[in-house]
C-alpha cells in the first residue's frame, strides 16, 4: 500500500495548487504547566509538526472556494480535545457564516484520554455546529482517513451529505485494539475496514485522495448549482399517438429497454452514485444519485430495472435509500427527480419484517409533503405500493409505453377472476397506459417513444433529460410555498 498522506499531504492533493489558506490562530494549551500531558503536548509538537490534531482553513476546488477541517493522526492520534475541538468548531461556523461548502477529513483516535469526559462531551458543539451548517441549505463532504474511529466516527465523521473513505482505512466504533484489551479476544476482521462498510451502505465510496478531489469536485458541482436565474428551454413536445395498453406492457417489460442507468449516463452530467442509506442498508434496486440535466440540478432517486431479480426484488431497505434522497433535497433545497420503474416490490417474510408497507406509506408521505421542487418520470413498469411510492411529485412524466397499475395485470386478473389469462384485457379497462394517465390527470406530459425507447435508447434519454430539465427549472422558477400548495391540491383533487 502506498503510504497515506498527512493532513498537509491530503490538502495538497485535494486543493487547487498554491490555494490554501490556513484559519487557525495558536491553540489553546489545556494542559497544567509541568504536567505529563504538557510534555506529551510538547512531544507531539514537535515529533508531527503540527500545534493540534487538527487543521482548518480554505481554498480552491477547481476554483469553487470552500471550507477544509483536517485531521493530523501524528498528533496524539488524532484525537481530540478542547483546543481542537475549539479550532474545529470556529471553522464551522465561519464555513456557515460565508456560506462555504465544507470539506471535512477525520482520522483520529476518538476522544482524547488525556481530557477525559471534557474532552468527550466536546462532540457536542461540533455536531451542533454541523447541523447549523446543514440546516444553512451548505453541503457537508466527508472523507473518512485511516483510522477513524470512537467520537470522531461517532459525531462529524457520520454526518455527511455526502461520504467517501480512504481504501483499505479503517474505520469503527471502538479500536480493535482496545476491545481485545478489554475483552481477551480479538474483534472481528474484515469488519472495521472501508470497504466493508461501503459494502453495508454506511459510505458513498472508497477513493484514493486524487479520487476524492475528483468526487468533490463533481459532487459539488451539483449540491452548489445555481438554482435561480437558469434559463429555460423550448417546450419539449409531447406528442403521442394512441397507445394500445397490452402493447406498451409488452414493451416495458423488454431486456433492452433504457432504464435509470442508462438516463443517467445518456441523459446526465456529473454524476455521482450515492450508496446506501448511509446507516447500515442497501438495495441494489434503488439508485440514488446526484446528477444535473443540461443546467438543472437533482437528486435522483430511481428504481433500476437491471438490478430488480426475482430473487432480489425491490424491499423496504430500497425505500429507506430513497427516503435518504428526499432528505437531502429537502436540506439543501436541491431538485428531486424520482424514476419509476419496478415490476412490483419483493413479497417475502424478510420484506414484510423489514416495514414494507410502513416504507411506502413514509415515502409516500415525505414526498408528497416535501419542500424541494419534484419530478416524477414513469419510465417503464410501474406496478404496486412501490411505484406509488415514487409517484406524488410536482410534475409527474411518463414514457409512451410506461404504465402505472396497482398490481402487475396478471395480479388484478387473479384477483377477479382467479386466473393470470385476462391480464390483457384488464390491462385496457384500468386506465394504466401513458395517455389514460395523462387524461385522469395523474401524468403531465408523455416522452415520446420513436417508435419504442429500446431501438431508440440514446435519443430517447436526451428526449427524457431535456424534458426533466425544461419541468425542473420551470419549478424553480415558483415560490415554494405556492409549488407545494399546487402539489397538494392537485392530489386531493384526483378522480374529482
Ligand atoms: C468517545 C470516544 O471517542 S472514546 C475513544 C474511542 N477510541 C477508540 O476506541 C480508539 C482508540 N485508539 C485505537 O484503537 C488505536 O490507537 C487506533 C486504532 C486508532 C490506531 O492504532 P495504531 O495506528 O496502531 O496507533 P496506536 O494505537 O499506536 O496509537 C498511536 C498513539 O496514539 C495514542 N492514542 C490513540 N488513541 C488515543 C486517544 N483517543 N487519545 C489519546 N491518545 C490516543 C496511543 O496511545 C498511541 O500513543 P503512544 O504512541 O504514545 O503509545
Amino acid at each position: 500500500m502506498t503510504e497515506r498522506p498527512d493532513a498537509r499531504a491530503l490538502i495538497g492533493a485535494v486543493l487547487d495548487p498554491g490555494t490554501w489558506r490556513p484559519w487557525d490562530g495558536p491553540p489553546a494549551d489545556p494542559a497544567e504547566p509541568g504536567s505529563d500531558y504538557a510534555e506529551e503536548l510538547a512531544a507531539a509538537r514537535a515529533k508531527s509538526g503540527y500545534d493540534e490534531s487538527v487543521i482548518t482553513g480554505e481554498g480552491l476546488l477547481d476554483g469553487r472556494r470552500v471550507a477544509v477541517v483536517v485531521c493530523e493522526f501524528s498528533f496524539l492520534a488524532g484525537s481530540i480535545g478542547v483546543a481542537a475541538a475549539e479550532r474545529l468548531t470556529s471553522a464551522i461556523e465561519r464555513a456557515t457564516a460565508e456560506r462555504l461548502p465544507l470539506l471535512a477529513a477525520p482520522a483520529s483516535g476518538g476522544t482524547r484520554m488525556q481530557e477525559g469526559a471534557l474532552a468527550f462531551t466536546q462532540m457536542v458543539k461540533i455536531t451542533a455546529a454541523v447541523m447549523a451548517h446543514r440546516s444553512a441549505g451548505l453541503p457537508y463532504v466527508v472523507y473518512l482517513r485511516h483510522p477513524t474511529t470512537g467520537g470522531v466516527l461517532a459525531s462529524w465523521g457520520s454526518l455527511g451529505h455526502v461520504t467517501a473513505a480512504e481504501p483499505g482505512a479503517l474505520i469503527g466504533f471502538l479500536g480493535p485494539r482496545v476491545f481485545e484489551s478489554l475483552h481477551g479476544y480479538p474483534f472481528p476482521q474484515g469488519v472495521q475496514v472501508a470497504e466493508n462498510l461501503f459494502a453495508n451502505g454506511l459510505v458513498d465510496a472508497v477513493v484514493s485522495a486524487e479520487d476524492a478531489r475528483r468526487i468533490a469536485i463533481r459532487a459539488l458541482a451539483v449540491l452548489c448549482a445555481p438554482r435561480e436565474g437558469l434559463p429555460q428551454r423550448p417546450e419539449p413536445e409531447d406528442d403521442v399517438g394512441q397507445v394500445d395498453a397490452w402493447e406498451a406492457i409488452t414493451r416495458s417489460r423488454r431486456d433492452d429497454r433504457p432504464g435509470v442507468r442508462a438516463l443517467l449516463k445518456l441523459g446526465a452530467a456529473d454524476v455521482t452514485p450515492l450508496n446506501g442509506t448511509g446507516a447500515g442498508e442497501n438495495d441494489p434496486g434503488l439508485l440514488l444519485a446526484l446528477a444535473r440535466f443540461g443546467t438543472a440540478p437533482a437528486v435522483v432517486l430511481g428504481q433500476d430495472r437491471r438490478r430488480q431479480r426475482a430473487e432480489a426484488p425491490l424491499g423496504p431497505a430500497g425505500l429507506r435509500v430513497a427516503r435518504r434522497g428526499m432528505r437531502l433535497a429537502s436540506e439543501l433545497g436541491l431538485p428531486l427527480v424520482t424514476v419509476i420503474d419496478t415490476a412490483g416490490a419483493a413479497l417475502s417474510k424478510a420484506a414484510e419484517e423489514g416495514g414494507l408497507a410502513g416504507e411506502i406509506a413514509r415515502s409516500l408521505a415525505d414526498l408528497v409533503t416535501l419542500d424541494a421542487p419534484t419530478v416524477c418520470l414513469l419510465l417503464g413498469e410501474g406496478a404496486g405500493g412501490v411505484a406509488l411510492a415514487l409517484l406524488p411529485a410536482d410534475r409527474v412524466l411518463a414514457a409512451q409505453h410506461a404504465w402505472l397499475s396497482p398490481l402487475p395485470p396478471e395480479g388484478a386478473s387473479a384477483i377477479l377472476y382467479r386466473s393470470v389469462d385476462f391480464a390483457q384485457e384488464i390491462a385496457s379497462a384500468q386506465g394504466v397506459k401513458s395517455t389514460d394517465l395523462r387524461q385522469n390527470g395523474i401524468v403531465d406530459r408523455i416522452v415520446p417513444e420513436l417508435p419504442d425507447a429500446a431501438y431508440e435508447p440514446e435519443e430517447f434519454c436526451r428526449r427524457v433529460a431535456a424534458m426533466l430539465e425544461y419541468e425542473i427549472v420551470g419549478l424553480l422558477g415558483r415560490a415554494p410555498a405556492d409549488r407545494l400548495s399546487a402539489r397538494l391540491s392537485r392530489y386531493r383533487r384526483l378522480g374529482l
